[in-house]
């Protein structure tokens, strides 16, 4: 975000080790103005007036989980967040990355319906991975240059909830066969378990994300 040419003033927030993260994030040489805010009370501050706000907070799993196995922790964190955006930036949009993302764009939205400032065109599950996972493979299997691949992916982020479209592929190969479909598609749909695997418990995808 540092670094996006639209953005002129950048809030970070964590409920620890914040200031440290802004002073380095803020000597990267671009316009955005980098401010630090660290804890509950200083929640509202961070988030007020916002026209964005990203939500990476909360849990990430570790081998042998399932995203929703982080429900019950990342659940409340969620639900917290939402009800100081209602307050202090109703009209932000919200990008929602913190997993299960099928669960916890449902509770934003509950929070927002509540408060009054739900808008179904401002709240945003972040799948792009999947997208990104979709056209890497894809390239690969049909041995084009990935820079000139599109693949739509509709659904959700867990599992076979995720659809990646590869009959709507573009530019369309008649190279692969309805095994390397099957197999493409199931490698989208496992793409965040290969990462949480490999990282064996250091964490999720946060480098390709
Ligand atoms: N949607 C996606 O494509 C995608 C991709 C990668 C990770 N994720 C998800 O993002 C989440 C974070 O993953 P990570 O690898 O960055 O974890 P991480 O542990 O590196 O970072 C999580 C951060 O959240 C902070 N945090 C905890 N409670 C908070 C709160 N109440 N308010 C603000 N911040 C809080 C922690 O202090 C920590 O700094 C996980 O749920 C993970 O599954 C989603
Ligand atoms: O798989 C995870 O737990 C993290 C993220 O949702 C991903 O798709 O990489």
């Amino acid at each position: 975000m540092k670094l996006n040419p639209l953005v002129s003033s950048l809030s970070l927030y964590d409920i620890a080790a914040t200031p440290g993260v802004a002073a380095d994030v803020s000597h990267i040489n671009t316009r955005a103005l980098v401010k630090g805010f660290v804890g509950d009370d200083q929640l509202g501050e961070a988030l007020e007036g916002a026209d964005l706000v990203i939500i990476p907070a909360g849990v990430p799993r570790k081998p042998g989980m399932t995203r929703d196995d982080l429900f019950k922790i990342n659940a409340g964190i969620v639900k917290g967040l939402c009800t100081a955006i209602a307050r202090h930036c109703p009209n932000a949009l919200v990008n929602m990355i913190s997993n299960p993302v099928n669960s916890t764009v449902p509770i934003a939205a509950e929070v927002f319906k509540k408060a009054g400032t739900y808008d179904e065109k401002k709240l945003f599950g972040v799948t792009t991975l999947d997208v990104v996972r979709a056209k890497t493979f894809y390239a690969g299997k049909a041995n084009v240059p990935v820079t000139g691949v599109n693949v739509p992916v509709v659904g959700g982020h867990a599992g076979i909830t995720i659809l990646p479209l590869f009959s709507q592929a573009t530019p369309a190969s008649n190279a692969l066969s309805h095994e390397d479909l099957v197999a493409l598609t199931k490698r989208t749909q496992d793409g965040g378990t290969e990462v949480v695997e490999a990282k064996a418990g250091k964490g999720s995808a946060t480098l390709s994300m």
